[in-house]
């Protein structure tokens, strides 16, 4: 069946995270600690609004700051993975993987509960925390949004989410 649809994209050169992270790859392979300058697109599909809009531009482009501005500038761990131990201790988080051992300020981390600070995880969460905020600031649900985590220049990850209007 044809389907026609509209969507609206967004990427700015202020939709940007600079942080540092490591991920285990390959099994029981770790990176060392590093960092990237990390940039993120956002497309939106659904309906049109009273506006003629999917939704505004204006709006989209806030929230999208505002979600970026919470991982800026921040060590970023995960949680949920099997080979790095991640443990609040206090003002401080102690970080290990076999034998190596890193301690960081609390203040200077972002816990996030996914396996790997991989681009793809973090364009999941990036797209989890939009759809949350969507529903709750603006009562709206996209039909599906898809948003891309670049990583260094040229190379990206996109999650792309289709959404009931129900779906939590
Ligand atoms: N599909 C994915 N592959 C890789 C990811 C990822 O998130 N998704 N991440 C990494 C590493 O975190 C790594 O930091 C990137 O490695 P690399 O491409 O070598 O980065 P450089 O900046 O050194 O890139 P150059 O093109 O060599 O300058 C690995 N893979």
């Amino acid at each position: 069946m044809k389907r026609k649809c509209y969507k609206v994209h967004v990427t700015k050169d202020y939709l940007v995270f600079c942080c540092a992270h490591f991920i285990t790859y390959d099994g029981d392979q770790c990176e060392k600690l590093h960092g990237h300058n990390y940039r993120v697109a956002v497309e939106l599909e659904g309906a049109l609004d009273e506006n003629h809009y999917v939704f505004d531009f204006v709006s989209l482009k806030k929230r999208m700051r505002a979600i970026v501005d919470e991982l800026d500038h921040h060590m970023l761990l995960a949680t949920k993975n099997p080979l790095i131990r991640v443990e609040e201790q206090g003002h401080r988080v102690q970080v290990r993987y076999q034998d190596r051992e890193w301690i960081f300020p609390r203040s200077d981390c972002v816990l996030l509960p996914i396996e790997n600070t991989t681009a793809e995880l973090l364009a999941k969460h990036i797209a989890e925390r939009l759809v949350t905020v969507l529903r709750e600031q603006h009562h709206y649900t996209p039909d599906r949004v898809h948003i891309e985590v670049e990583e260094t220049f040229g190379q990206s990850a996109v999650f792309s989410w289709e959404l009931e209007s129900s779906e939590s």
